[in-house]
């Protein structure tokens, strides 16, 4: 680090400083030849007259002389009393008057000039300390931009490996809370802890799995939030990641995924958090940029969201090159984005028979990174996906309108998504992606090179969907590491409301502490 400067004296400053020097030569060569002339004009007349005044004159020389080798407090004070002093008692002459006349002028033209010197001694110094002061910043900011890369990359690594660390392939379980229509039906056991346990008639033992993590129907948006948001954030590090919600229709998948504008869901969360790590990640030489399509699979077609007209795209492995992409570069763009596809999801709902709820709809964030420092660069994708409802066409839930050929669609896309996140996890060899245009068009953030893929279920908690609620948690453990296990203790209680349809219980391994108050709500238990 280069040390301080030292404020400069006066005369210092004159004789070590270019521009004080250059200065000083140039007040030289103007003081000289106005010198010279009085000093020749007094010579003239001295060697007529030979009078004192043409010696006093003479003397003015010296004093200018003075002032360039840096002594002019001294000298300059000299000069400018000895022309009067030589000139006093002494009978004045017009010539004599006027050479003393310009003395004192030319005295104090120099005094002035010494002040600017001074002037210019500090102001140079302070040029160059500020230099110094520049150069001592940019070589910190400098270290600290290297230090702070450095960091990143080990943060960067550590966040990686964590996320490695919990599966290609994870399931969360997600119950929402009671509907109002059904807080006279009973409520399915719900454990807070991540394993949950079910019975199904005529069984002996009950069946348990355990999950990384379920949401209780308490747990808000930003708890679910909190539990996924390192893995979105891993799309800026260059992997592909999709999250999808699964579960039956009103079970509470776009609530998760989308939300509302009290209680925003994963997609505009997730968007609002990569918008604020573009921008603190500028400070330590990244370049950021997004931009997002949003498009739905409806009857194995795909239409896009955002297009002015809903044209129907055939699958092919560019599809994507067709998709409207709309910058994500300032957090106007996000609203509008999502204001755009919510206003064509809304009118599709009810042009097409709520066919909202039984397509697949896709928020595709596309992310290009690159460093300046490390000379990395990035493309990802990030697949936001709430899927059409699981559950049985056969069922009669909410399906006035279903037509058998659309159900059946649905249900073969989400066989063939089943069967393609099974097939990651053993690692197969062959995965049929293009068996369906969901799995085919989301290949690349499905277990495909530096994938991850987080499945949420989500779980109606009302005794009286038991059926799907248990199918979807059946879905839950083949797409998962989660194993289906033998509960070993499990309470069993009576049904209390015998009008109760449900032909099994859902709940947690009785472990004292940890079950939820049934006081209201009794595990059904036929
Ligand atoms: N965790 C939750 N907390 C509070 N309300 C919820 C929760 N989950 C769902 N809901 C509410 O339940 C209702 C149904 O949820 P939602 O529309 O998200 O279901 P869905 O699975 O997306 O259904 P569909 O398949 O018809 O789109 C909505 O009114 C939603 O606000």
């Amino acid at each position: 680090m280069q040390r301080r400067a030292n404020p400069p004296t006066r005369s210092a400053a004159a004789a070590a400083t270019p521009l004080i020097a250059k200065i000083a030569g140039r007040a030289t060569v103007a003081a000289t030849p106005l010198t010279a002339k009085i000093a020749s004009r007094a010579n003239a007349t001295g060697t007529k007259n030979n009078t004192p005044a043409s010696r006093s004159a003479a003397n003015i020389a010296p004093a200018t002389t003075t002032i360039r080798s840096g002594q002019a407090t001294r000298s300059t004070s000299r000069s400018r009393q000895t022309p009067t002093a030589t000139l006093r008692g002494r009978p004045p002459t017009s010539q004599a008057t006027r050479a003393s006349t310009t003395q004192t002028q030319l005295a104090e033209a120099i005094e002035k000039l010494r002040k600017k010197e001074d002037e210019l001694g500090v102001a140079n110094w302070t040029i160059t300390e500020l230099k110094q002061k520049l150069a001592e910043a940019e070589e910190l900011s400098e270290v600290r931009l290297k230090k702070n890369v450095e960091l990143e990359s080990v943060v960067r690594h550590l966040h990686d490996e964590n996320v490695n660390l919990k599966g290609k392939i994870r399931v969360q379980l997600r119950f929402r809370p009671l509907a109002k229509d059904e807080m006279l039906t009973n409520q399915l056991a719900i454990h807070t802890d991540n394993s949950i346990t079910w019975q199904l008639a005529g069984r002996k033992e009950p069946k348990s799995a355990a999950f990384q993590h379920i949401f209780k129907d308490s747990d808000t948006q930003l708890d679910v939030f909190d539990q996924v948001k390192d893995l979105i954030a891993s799309v800026v590090h260059g992997y592909n990641v999709a999250i999808f919600a699964y579960g039956q229709t009103g079970s509470g998948k776009t609530h998760t995924m989308r939300g509302s504008v009290q209680q925003p869901g994963i997609i505009p969360n997730a968007f609002q958090m990569l918008f604020d790590m573009k921008n603190a990640l500028q400070d330590i030489g990244y370049e950021i940029s997004y931009s997002a399509s949003f498009v739905e699979v409806y009857n194995e077609a795909i239409y896009d969201l955002l297009a002015t007209n809903r044209t129907k795209l055939t699958m092919s492995d560019h599809v994507r090159e067709q998709f409207i992409r709309m910058p994500i570069d300032e957090m106007q763009a996000i609203n509008n984005f999502l204001r755009k596809a919510d206003a064509k999801r809304t009118t599709a709902a009810t042009k097409h028979n709520e066919e909202s709820s039984r397509s697949h709809a896709i928020c595709l964030l596309f992310v290009n990174s690159s460093n300046k420092f490390s000379g990395t660069s990035t493309s990802s994708t990030l697949s936001l996906v709430d899927l059409a409802g699981s559950e049985r066409i056969d069922t009669g839930l909410h399906h006035k309108h279903l037509l058998a050929e659309e159900g059946k669609k649905i249900n073969t896309s989400l066989l063939h998504l089943k069967n393609v996140l099974r097939d990651i996890r053993s690692n197969q060899s062959h995965i049929a992606y293009r068996n369906a245009v969901l799995t085919h068009l989301l290949r690349d953030s499905l277990g495909y090179g530096n994938s991850k893929t987080l499945m949420i279920v989500t779980l109606s908690p009302s005794a009286l969907q038991f059926d799907e609620t248990r199918r979807a948690v059946e879905f839950a453990v083949e797409v998962s590491e989660a194993r289906i296990g033998t509960a070993t203790a499990q309470r069993k209680r009576t049904v209390s409301d015998s009008s109760s349809s449900t032909t099994g219980s859902l709940g947690a391994p009785v472990t004292n502490g940890l079950r939820r108050s049934f006081s209201q709500h009794s595990i059904i238990n036929l």
